[in-house]
C-alpha cells in the first residue's frame, strides 16, 4: 500500500469557496467570492472594517447558510456532509460565545468531550494546551472572569483539543499580549509545520506579512487580490499594498475642532 502524502498540486485544497455570496436586506455582504487555501498553508484573511471576512469565515465554517455558493473542506462539501466536514476543523469565531460559568479547564474538557474523544486523552492535551497557552494557574477560574485576551487564549484551546486538520482564526491576536501572541505564533507555526493549515483573519498587516505565506484581501465583499503574500505585496509591503488596493484613506481637515492647540 502506498501511504505517501500526495504533493500539494494534486492534493484538493484546505478549503475552496466557490461563488459564494451573501445578502443582509439591502447589504451585499459577500459577493460571489471564489477562493482556494492550499493544504498545509498559513493563510491570512485581511480588508477593512466591514470588508465581509467574518461572513465569509461564518459560511465557509457551517455556522452561516449562504445565499449561493459551496465550499468544501478537504474536498467535503460543507453544507451537504456537514458533520464530516466540521470534523475537520477547529474554529476560534470572533466575538465568540462560550460557557463562560465553566472553568477555564472545564470549558476546553467539554470541547473535547462534545468531539467523542475518550477523557484520558482529552485530560492530557487539556493540560498540554493550558500549559501551552499560560493558563495553567488560571485553569479553575471561571471563564466568565478571565480578560479578553485570556477568553481568546481559552477559545483558541477549545479549537485545537481535537487536533483538527484546518484551522479557522477570526482575529485570533485581538487583545492578546505580545508574549502571549508570540507562544501563539509558535503553536500555529508548529502546527503548519506538522501539516496543519490555518485561515487567520487579521487587520494588523505587518503581522500577517511576517506570519503567513498566502493572502487575500477582501474589500466591499469582494477578493480583490490573492496569493502568497510575496505575489500579493510585490515589491510594497503588504501595508502598502493594502491602501493601495483599498484606498479610503481620509484627510483628518475635517476634525479641525478636535486640535486643542
Ligand atoms: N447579521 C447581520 N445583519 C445585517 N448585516 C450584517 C450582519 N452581519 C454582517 N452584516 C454586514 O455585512 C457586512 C460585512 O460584515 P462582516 O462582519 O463580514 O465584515 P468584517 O470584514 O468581518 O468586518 P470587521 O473587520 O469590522 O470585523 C457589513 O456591512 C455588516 O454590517
Amino acid at each position: 500500500m502506498n501511504t505517501s502524502i500526495a504533493p500539494s498540486e494534486t492534493r484538493p485544497p484546505a478549503l475552496s469557496i466557490r461563488g459564494l455570496a451573501k445578502r443582509f436586506g439591502e447589504k451585499v455582504a459577500v459577493d460571489n467570492i471564489n477562493l482556494d487555501v492550499p493544504a498545509g498553508s498559513f493563510y491570512g484573511l485581511v480588508g477593512p472594517n466591514g470588508a465581509g471576512k467574518t461572513t465569509t469565515l461564518s459560511m465557509a465554517t457551517g455556522l452561516l447558510r449562504p445565499d449561493f455558493g459551496q465550499v468544501s473542506v478537504h474536498g467535503l462539501d460543507v453544507w451537504a456532509q456537514p458533520l464530516e466536514a466540521k470534523k475537520l476543523m477547529g474554529l476560534l469565531p470572533d466575538g465568540v460565545r462560550l460557557f463562560d460559568r465553566l472553568s477555564g479547564e472545564q470549558l476546553v474538557t467539554y470541547a473535547g468531550l462534545l468531539r467523542g474523544m475518550d477523557k484520558d486523552t482529552v485530560a492530557l492535551r487539556v493540560k498540554d494546551l493550558l500549559a501551552a497557552l499560560d493558563l495553567t494557574r488560571d485553569a479553575g477560574t471561571l471563564v466568565v472572569d478571565y480578560s479578553a485576551g485570556m477568553t481568546k487564549k481559552i477559545a483558541l484551546a477549545a479549537a485545537l483539543i481535537h487536533a483538527p486538520r484546518l484551522l479557522v482564526l477570526d482575529e485570533p491576536f485581538e487583545s492578546v499580549d505580545p508574549v502571549s501572541a508570540a507562544n501563539i505564533r509558535d503553536i500555529l507555526h508548529d502546527y503548519v509545520n506538522s501539516g496543519g493549515t490555518v485561515i487567520v483573519s487579521s487587520h494588523v498587516m505587518d503581522l500577517v506579512q511576517r506570519m503567513c505565506d498566502h493572502v487575500a484581501v477582501i474589500a466591499g465583499g469582494k477578493v480583490l487580490a490573492a496569493g502568497t503574500v510575496d505575489e500579493v505585496r510585490g515589491e510594497m509591503s503588504l501595508e502598502e499594498k493594502f491602501v493601495e488596493l483599498v484606498g479610503g484613506r481620509n484627510q483628518t481637515a475635517g476634525l479641525s475642532w478636535l486640535r486643542t492647540s
